[in-house]
């Protein structure tokens, strides 16, 4: 990532919104939002395919689900958070492996830690891990509150978007995805 390019852009933009990028308290924030950027998008430098190099042949044919995954991602329309939790379920083929159930979580991160929209961003978490573990289905639910929602424009804070993405077994079977979605959106409490 070019961090000088990030600062000489965020000095522009406080001298835009008529700040004075010079006096003390502002001195050294192009400098701070460049490393923010390199932590918020380390997605953009990581290939998620990564995380599946060590996986398990165990045979375990039944869903596996983590739910309630927190992550921070930004929208690429305004670059302000959006963030929410997702739920990762996949039910492994006959044949096919299992993961160690932090790459689910290491998984969103690669593709949330990037300029998103969420659609988006739901739908490339499920195709990675078609792609990597083989499974017999794969689905993938986010609930997102969006800051560009909330405190600017229509600002309606409070409200969530909730995105699906459905591959394989669990795209075809019902009884599968009824099952998938009851224990996703169980009572907590
Ligand atoms: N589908 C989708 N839309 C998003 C997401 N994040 C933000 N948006 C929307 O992107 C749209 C951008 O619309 P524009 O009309 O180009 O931008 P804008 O004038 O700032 O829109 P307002 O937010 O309505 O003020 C807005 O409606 C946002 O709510 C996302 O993850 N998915
Ligand atoms: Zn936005």
């Amino acid at each position: 990532m070019d961090r000088a390019k990030i600062e000489a852009g965020v000095r522009l933009i406080l001298e835009g919104v008529g700040e004075d990028p010079d006096r003390e308290g502002l001195l050294k924030t192009p400098e701070r939002v460049a490393k923010m950027y390199e932590e918020v998008f380390a997605g953009l430098v990581e290939d998620p395919a990564e995380h599946f190099e060590t996986t398990f042949d165990e045979h375990h044919e039944e869903m596996v689900l983590v739910r309630d995954i927190p992550f921070y991602s930004m929208c690429e329309h305004h670059l302000v958070p959006f963030f929410g939790v997702a739920h990762v379920a996949y039910v492994p083929a006959a044949d096919g492996r299992i993961c160690g159930l932090s790459k689910l979580a290491r998984l969103v991160d690669a593709f949330a830690k990037r300029p998103q929209v969420q659609e988006r961003l739901t739908s490339q978490i499920a195709d990675t891990l078609m792609e990597q573990l083989h499974p017999r289905g794969v689905i993938v639910v986010l609930e997102a509150e969006h800051l560009c929602m909330s405190m600017r424009g229509v600002k309606k804070p409070g409200t969530r978007t909730t995105t699906s993405a459905v591959r394989g077994a669990l795209e075809r079977n019902q009884t599968t995805r009824a099952e998938a979605l009851s224990l996703i959106f169980a009572r907590r409490d």
